[in-house]
């Protein structure tokens, strides 16, 4: 059995995840870690990670932005791995995350679901297309009243997987109101929408003379998050020192398909 560390296990991923590791033959969750105590777990719950004297095989992280350094901290010091799901980080945090990677195994997305990492493949095909031929790019995302940050992590990760096959060509613009200008060439606005309990939609349109292309990815349910974690949690259980993301999951698993 694989042992994980819940961190976060309070709140609606981590409780999701908790629901989903009970009925799993190949992973449980030994210990959970959550500043909020207000949901009774079958395992131990620390407030703080530092606290936390229980031994694992991998720590699953869906918290909070304040607690990153701590998370980082613990995890290079036990030597267990961590798949990092929480969003709205700092480039200064997403530094010490790369940093920590040096030393332990790291795994971090926006967005654990297989449908967003196929889709940052296509739009790099597309975009290579497209831009060429004159198409502006804009990414809309939807997400529940609840969220904290924006843009969501997925719509900037989104943003990243096109500029990676642009020569990092393209600044991003969030905001359109504050001046009297029309839009750049070498732009992608990113607009976030909050409201009601959307779970996460992701559209992002290329807008060209006469025509618009449209691609849409619509998350039903958070569990398709908790799935992608458990499988990405799996995968880095055991690996050595490194940085990993969802491409090396699944690309495990097409592998493992066809043998
Ligand atoms: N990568 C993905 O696929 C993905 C999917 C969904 C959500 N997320 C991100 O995961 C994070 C959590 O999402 P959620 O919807 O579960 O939020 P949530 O607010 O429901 O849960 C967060 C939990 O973390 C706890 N927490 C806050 N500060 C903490 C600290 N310092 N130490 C330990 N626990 C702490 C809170 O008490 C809460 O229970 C967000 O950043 C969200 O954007 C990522
Ligand atoms: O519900 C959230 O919060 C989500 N956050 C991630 C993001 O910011 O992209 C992934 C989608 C759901």
């Amino acid at each position: 059995m694989i042992r994980v560390i819940m961190h976060g296990c309070n709140g609606k991923m981590g409780q999701v995840i908790s629901n989903l590791l009970k009925e799993d033959q190949e992973a449980e969750i030994v210990a959970g870690v959550d500043v909020s105590d207000h949901i009774q777990n079958e395992y131990p719950v620390f407030k703080n990670i530092a606290e936390c004297d229980i031994e694992a095989d991998v720590i699953i992280d869906f918290a909070s932005v304040k607690a990153i350094e701590d998370l980082l901290n613990y995890s290079i010091e036990k030597q267990v791995p961590v798949v990092v799901c929480t969003t709205g980080l700092t480039e200064e945090q997403l530094a010490k995350i790369k940093k920590a990677s040096e030393e332990v195994a790291v795994l971090r997305s926006a967005n654990m679901s297989l449908g967003i990492n196929m889709l940052m493949k296509l739009l790099q095909t597309a975009a290579q297309v497209l831009v060429p031929a004159g198409f502006d790019i804009e990414i809309v995302e939807k997400h529940h009243k609840l969220k904290l940050d924006a843009p969501s992590g997925t719509a900037i990760a989104l943003a990243d997987s096109i500029n990676d096959s642009l020569d990092q060509r393209y600044d991003y613009q969030y905001d359109r109101s504050r001046e009297l200008k029309r839009r750049e060439k070498n732009e992608i606005g990113i607009q976030a929408v909050r409201g009601g309990t959307i779970v996460g939609e992701h559209e992002v349109i290329f807008a060209g003379i006469d025509e618009v292309i449209e691609f849409k990815h619509t998350a039903y349910t958070k569990a398709i998050f908790g799935k992608g974690a458990i499988q990405a949690a799996k995968f880095l259980a055991g690996k050595p020192a490194g940085f990993y993301d969802m491409s090396h999951v699944i690309e495990g698993n097409v592998q493992l398909n066809k043998t």
